[in-house]
């Protein structure tokens, strides 16, 4: 399956992303779409062999919208000419809601001594006259409110309509009623009725939409914000050394394995590994964390993050597309276009709505016309209940806020990957926590190490030499803590045959013609080897949160080693703000349960699941999924074993800091590895989730009131009517008030609670 992402033109409301997402889910190999309005692209999952972007894009074309790819490089200047285009947008707009406010202005000043009986010396009588405001309307009619026309026209050939369809049907229903009455004003003094034209509707009303979505547009712009921000964080050059030279050059020509050269106070241009020099980098931007961060050879630096103090070079190892802010406005852009499953009930309305609110206009037209008989009043109600009900509010409701809200979480440090993990979030019930690398820092070190048969004759070093062969085979990080000590001790390197490694339990292999089997007392056992000496220090090792794992050589035991992994800073804390936000804290790990007790007991968790194999984290997930009822539960991991884990938990939250296969089967990603950024993803997704409420609330409400009341419906009893000018104006307010309080989330914040007294 092959995911695509398509920026879209030519939508002018929620029923225009329908008929797109109806549009492209006919073409056979498409396996499922998502349209969004406010970010205005596709995301379209499709079977290669069966369909391509070519098909696609014409079936785009082909409902009446137009389309194009993004590019994958941040870099390339592709989003600035959709910001061109954007703005073109934005003038005509502008131009004709000028024309259109300055002609309604006209029209309504030339019937003020009409309405009033006064009479103004600066206001000339010709201005009454219904041939100049027909001449004045004209142009308004047919130029600012065009795309009423085309738009209507391109989904009445579709057999759908949208709002552009109101639009057009109401306000050339006020139109030619007033062209009607202009060219045979006779027919209606012959009936007895005094002619009047509404020529200032038709005009006032496209004035106000048009102004609504402008400044829509403009709000709306808003909402990528904070991709904007991440995409202005990439510097522009970089200074390399090629051939012995420093040279300055564009940030595109920076190719990997490229000597890069970095002074105090500069951007890191690429991603890399420090070679020479050392540093503290400020990486906040990126992870959010906010303290510096020490470099030294061999640590990996983040383009776009600042250094700070010293000077230093690195190897490029990832540039272009491929760059870890590249991935993370790229993981941004696809969540800000997802869709999020409250959004469900805001699409089945706006499906029919407009269908239905054509129906309502025509029985609002018939109750007028046919039984009370008035023909002025039923075109009034009738273009009155077409205009305010239009369905935009309702379609930008939750994508704007969703925008917001993840945009609001890159800059925090939190990478969401989908609007869905966003709306869940708050809903979370149950959190599991795996231990190492999640609750610990992940930087295991061997402290203890023990031989049986002593430290003659370099029995330890040997042993040492042994463990360290077949370990530089294994990418645990158990692994590389006893790589590391072997090489601290001077250990010398051999090599190791027949390398196997058994998750969750441990590695072995043959060298020197010996077979050396290292990994828990349970594997051990399992394979027949007594291990009944040095259990007193095993015991001492586990119960100070130490894992201790054997060294068999030849299936007889010949050493423990304990390893110890400090925990994070945050952990404890964390852990404790949880507990008080009601959420059940539960600890999940590989390790021995005594050692999983003992930290568990230091950052304060009662529930813990220890020895479990990587092949069961997802069931035990599973079974606290089925205990008791609605439970949600987040799993937060870092390593390859919790990845099936990840994956089956409502919300997998994966350590930015751990494997790539973890956070390929994760929802959110905290960045930093800061478990702190659990709770502010929770806070981000109620505040979200309140946002949204309050925006459908706005776009419901507008048209649960508007439409009976711009039908008529109060007229039996207070004698009121809303003129189609309000009507106007209630709509275009409708979505302007949606976006702008979508946009009050940017102003979001972790909210700070205390690990103590609250
Ligand atoms: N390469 C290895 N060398 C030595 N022991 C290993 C190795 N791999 C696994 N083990 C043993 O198997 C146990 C379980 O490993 P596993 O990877 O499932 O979990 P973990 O990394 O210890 O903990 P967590 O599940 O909290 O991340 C380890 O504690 C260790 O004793
Ligand atoms: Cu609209
Ligand atoms: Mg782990």
């Amino acid at each position: 399956m092959d995911t695509l992402t398509l920026k879209l033109r030519g939508m002018s409301c929620a029923s225009c992303a329908n008929n797109i997402d109806q549009a492209i889910r006919l073409i056979p190999g498409v396996i499922d779409c998502n349209v969004n309005f406010a970010a205005e692209q596709a995301t379209i999952n499709y079977d290669r062999t069966r369909t391509n972007l070519k098909i696609i894009q014409s079936a785009i074309d082909a409902a009446g919208y137009s389309s194009y790819q993004v590019s994958e490089d941040i870099l390339t200047g592709e989003d600035d000419t959709h910001t061109a285009i954007k703005l073109a947008a934005e003038q005509e707009i502008s131009r004709k809601v000028i024309v259109a406010g300055v002609i309604a202005i006209i029209i309504f000043v030339g019937s003020i001594p009409m309405m009033t009986g006064l009479n103004f010396w600066f206001i000339p009588e010709f201005l009454h006259n219904y041939w100049v405001q027909l001449l004045l309307t004209t142009p308004v009619q047919f130029w600012c409110g065009w795309g009423f026309y085309v738009n209507g026209w391109k989904a009445l050939k579709h057999h759908t309509a949208t709002m552009d369809t109101l639009m057009a049907v109401g306000t050339s229903a006020a139109y030619l009623y007033s062209l009607f009455v202009t060219l045979f004003s006779g027919f209606f003094t012959a009936q007895g009725i005094i002619p009047h034209v509404y020529y200032e509707v038709s005009v006032t009303v496209i004035a106000l939409i048009l102004l609504g979505r402008l400044l829509e547009h403009r709000a709306r712009g808003k909402t990528s914000e904070a991709i904007h921000k991440l995409m202005g964080l990439q510097p522009r050059n970089a200074r390399v050394i090629r051939g012995g030279v420093e040279m300055d050059i564009s940030i595109t020509e920076v190719e990997i394995n490229d000597v890069i050269v970095v002074r105090p106070g500069e951007k890191i241009p690429v991603d890399g590994e420090v070679i020479t020099g050392i540093s503290t980098v400020d990486e906040s931007m990126v992870t959010g964390e906010s303290l510096p961060v020490q470099k030294q050879p061999g640590d990996e630096v983040i383009g776009a993050t600042i250094n700070k103090t010293g000077s230093f070079q690195f190897r490029a190892t990832r540039v272009g597309k491929d760059t870890f802010l590249a991935q993370i406005v790229k993981l941004v852009q696809q969540a800000q276009g997802s869709k999020a499953p409250i959004q469900r009930l805001a699409d089945q309305v706006t499906g029919w709505f407009v269908p239905a609110v054509i129906a309502i206009a025509i029985a609002t037209f018939v109750m007028w016309f046919n039984f009370m008989g008035n023909f002025t009043l039923a075109i009034m109600t009738t273009v009155g209940v077409l205009i305010i009900a239009c369905p935009c509010a309702l379609g930008l409701a939750t994508p704007t806020s969703i925008m917001v809200g993840t945009g609001k979480g890159a800059e925090n440090g939190i990478l969401i990957k989908d609007a869905q993990s966003l709306e869940l979030a708050h809903k979370i019930t149950t959190i599991v926590l795996d231990k190492t690398g999640t609750l610990t820092q992940g930087n295991p070190t061997v402290t203890d190490f023990v031989c049986v048969k002593g430290t003659a004759n370099h029995n330890e070093l040997q042993l040492l030499q042994l463990a360290a062969a077949v370990e530089r085979n294994s990418e645990h990080p158990l692994a590389d803590a006893v790589v590391k000590y072997a090489q601290s001790q001077e250990a010398s390197l051999i090599e190791c045959n027949d390398f196997a490694a058994v998750p969750g339990s441990g590695v072995q292999g043959v060298v020197s013609d010996r077979l050396v089997q290292i990994g828990t007392e349970r594997w051990l056992t399992e394979l027949g080897i007594n291990n009944h000496s040095l259990q007193e220090y095993k015991q001492v090792w586990e119960a100070g949160g130490k894992t201790v794992i054997l060294i068999a050589v030849d299936g007889v035991l010949e050493g423990v080693m304990g390893i110890a992994d400090a925990l994070k800073p945050s952990s404890a804390a964390a852990v404790k703000i949880l507990q008080k936000l009601r959420l059940e804290v539960v600890m999940l790990t590989g390790d021995n349960s005594k050692t999983a007790e003992a930290i568990a007991q230091e950052v304060g968790i009662q529930r813990v699941f220890a020895e479990v194999r990587p092949d069961q984290k997802a069931a035990i997930i599973q079974s606290l999924q089925s205990d008791g009822k609605s439970k949600i539960v987040a799993m937060v991991g870092d390593g390859i074993n919790d990845a099936p884990a990840l994956a089956r938990a409502d919300v997998g939250i994966a350590i930015g800091t751990g494997t790539d296969v973890a956070i390929a089967a994760s929802d959110i990603t905290l960045i930093s590895g800061d478990l702190q950024g659990i709770v502010t993803a929770i806070q981000l997704s109620r505040a979200t989730i309140g946002n949204i409420r309050q925006n459908l609330f706005f776009a419901f409400i507008y048209n649960i009131i508007g439409i009976p009341v711009a039908a008529g419906i109060l007229f039996p009893f207070f004698g009121w009517l809303l003129n189609p000018i309000l009507a106007g104006a209630a709509m275009a307010l409708s979505s302007v008030s949606v976006v702008t309080n979508a946009l009050r989330l940017r102003k979001f914040k972790p909210k700070i609670i205390s690990g103590g007294v609250q």
